[in-house]
């Protein structure tokens, strides 16, 4: 049974449609990133499959249960990240972990969450002063202490420093390992490159394109990107016939391939046959931030195509902007 199942999700906010006909499934033991801009209805989706809020249209099911209906057996078995919780200030991670686990049948040992989330020197201080990273910590450590099999991760590691980000990849990575299963959300593209095993890039309230990484490079088309220094004394003109795209940014050539390995081989024999040595040589999978950039890029230029401008805050959206949906 999959984890989550949803299908033709709907959430109207008066005039505007934060969630569109949203489908989405996410496999017991999967590690899932929603990706989009601001806007794009990632934490109202989130949201809606926690319980915290109710669907307009659609059917959705976490994990056997619909969230709609407050079941208490579905909040024991989820664990929970919220973009901004509330917190008592005056009590401190301990005791809230210790309140916490009292709301669960099989909860984590709190000094196990406290260890795992990196809060001991914390431990024992007031929650109102902890510093905003370690904050999103305590969110953390509060969405693991009830041992959960279904985790939602809405921003787990935004304000985190360098090092908190990489421990709470790890931890996610545990997590996994583990056998949780894992939906987050995130705007950062290395982390869901990291730690997804797939990602679903939305946008306007329905989803983009899905898959893994390396899956919606190729469906993009996303070509390799050679580069190197121009030897002295050498032009473009000087150069073999490699890829099909070059662009010059100082003395720094690149080159966009379809076919890196053989273009790489030509590019190097050329140059030894020249006696010349090709500085600064590098080849360069496409990320998966040129490919997002590319999609939402796409789907903007739609968006206006199609009439609709950006009104600031409230996106207008795809179904909006052609008149559609929001009024039925
Ligand atoms: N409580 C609300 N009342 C009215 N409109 C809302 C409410 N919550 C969200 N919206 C609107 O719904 C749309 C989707 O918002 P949502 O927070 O789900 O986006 P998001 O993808 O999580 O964005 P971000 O990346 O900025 O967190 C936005 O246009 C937002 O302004």
């Amino acid at each position: 049974m999959a984890a989550i199942e949803v299908r033709g999700l709907r959430k109207v906010y008066g005039e505007v449609a934060a969630v569109d006909g949203l489908d989405l499934m996410v496999e017991a033991g999967e590690v899932v990133a929603l990706l989009g801009p601001n806007g794009a209805g990632k934490t109202t989706t989130v949201e809606v499959l926690e319980g915290y809020r109710a669907r307009d249209a659609g059917t959705v099911s976490v994990l056997g249960y619909d969230p709609g209906v407050g079941s208490r057996a579905l909040r024991e078995r989820i664990g929970v990240v919220l973009q901004d919780a509330g917190f008592e200030d005056n009590f401190s991670p301990r005791e809230l972990l210790r309140l916490h686990a009292g709301y669960y049948p099989h909860p984590r040992p709190v000094a196990d969450v406290i260890t795992l989330t990196g809060l001991e020197e914390k431990a024992d201080a007031r929650v109102r002063t902890l510093s905003g990273g370690q904050r999103r910590r305590l969110d953390l450590a509060l969405a693991l202490i009830g041992d959960p099999e279904l985790l939602f991760l809405d921003e787990p590691t935004t304000g985190f420093d360098p090092s908190a980000r990489r421990r709470a990849w790890e931890l996610v990575e545990r997590l996994r390992d583990l056998g949780a299963t894992i939906l987050l959300t995130t705007h950062y593209l290395d982390e869901a490159e990291h730690l997804a095993d797939r990602v679903v890039v939305i946008d306007h309230g329905t989803v983009l394109a899905e898959g893994t990484p390396d899956a919606l490079a190729a469906e993009a088309g996303a070509s390799t990107v050679i580069s190197f220094r121009m030897p002295a004394g050498i032009t473009v003109g000087d150069l073999p016939l490699i890829g099909h795209e070059r662009r010059e940014a100082g003395n720094l050539i690149e080159v966009r391939t379809e076919t890196p390995t053989a273009d790489v081989a030509t590019l190097s024999a050329w140059a030894v046959a020249h006696g010349l040595e090709l500085e600064a040589l590098t080849l360069a999978r496409p990320s998966l931030e040129d490919v997002y950039l590319d999609l939402v890029g796409e789907q903007e230029r739609a968006v206006e195509e199609a009439g609709g401008a950006d009104t600031g805050g409230t996106k207008p959206l795809r179904a909006a902007a052609s008149g559609s949906e929001t009024r039925r």
